[in-house]
């Protein structure tokens, strides 16, 4: 198995006359808790996009697992192990946290529709469900309908759900947007607690959760890559310095 997970080669999407992506390349490593970084309207939200297959490229190439899904639709790229988070739709609001992801686990081992009875019967639907319950904070709120879940349960229940999935490549685009930021770390670490089998792609635009959470960054300025490294070579980057402090609030805080 190569250390690359997911990746992409001089990956271009064009708006008309707008660059949004210009000639990226990227590679996400095994097990990587991987933060793609910028300013606003730096194309990292494009880039989500391209990697995921809700808009096709103007040209390159993205593999995952070293195939080449470039034209894969989205739907057959969840199958393939790549998940983004989900957002919360009506079912889901009437539904407990335990009926969520009771409903999503049996659907990923191939019980459909018979949840309901796969969770009275199937004792590893119920574990797994309870698993991802407890991991996420969620096991207090299991039996209450997600309408009435604060924010940042909701933002957590959405990433279990993702992880129900069974990802390899787990794509969060702005996970803890807001959320009140003393509940935002906590969420953030869940994540980059998971096991090492999950490789974690996350945009976010708190300079000081994304250090905390990654171990490789890469700097997205107007759809190119600026730079990629540690944390440390990043932080000590005089050139990402000055795109930020040119940003100042608005780079920041999103
Ligand atoms: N569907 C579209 N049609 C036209 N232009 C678009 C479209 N989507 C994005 N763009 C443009 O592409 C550029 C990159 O946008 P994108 O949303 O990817 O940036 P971003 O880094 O995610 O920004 P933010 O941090 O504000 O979410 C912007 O100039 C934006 O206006």
């Amino acid at each position: 198995m190569s250390d690359v997970v997911l990746s992409c080669q001089n990956l271009v999407k064009k708006f008309g006359g707008i660059t949004a992506t210009g000639n990226v390349s990227l590679q996400l490593a095994r097990g990587a808790r991987h933060a793609l970084i910028g300013p606003n309207g730096a194309g990292k939200t494009t880039l989500i996009n391209l990697l995921t297959g809700v808009l096709p490229p103007t040209e390159g190439r993205i593999t995952l697992e070293g195939e080449d899904i470039t034209r894969l639709a989205p739907h057959l790229r969840v199958r393939r192990g790549m998940v983004r988070t989900f957002q919360i739709n009506q079912l889901f609001l009437s539904m407990t946290p335990l009926q969520t992801l009771a409903l999503v686990v049996s659907q990923q081992r191939g019980l459909g529709g018979r949840f309901w009875s796969a969770l009275g019967r199937d004792r590893a639907v119920a574990e797994r469900a309870e698993q991802l319950l407890a991991h996420f904070h969620l096991a207090e709120v299991m039996d209450v309908p997600t309408e009435y879940l604060a924010y940042g349960k909701r933002r957590l229940l959405e990433i279990a759900i993702a992880l129900a999935c069974e990802p390899r490549v787990l794509l969060l685009d702005e996970p803890v947007a807001g959320v009140p930021a003393g509940e935002r770390e906590e969420i953030l670490q869940t994540v980059a607690e998971l096991p090492s089998d999950v490789s974690v792609l996350l945009i976010e635009h708190d300079m000081d959760l994304v250090f905390s959470f990654a171990n490789r960054m890469t700097v997205l300025v107007n759809g190119t890559v600026l730079t990629e490294g540690s944390p440390e070579e990043i932080a000590a980057d005089p050139r990402v310095k000055e795109v930020y402090l040119g940003h100042g609030e608005e780079a920041a805080h999103g």
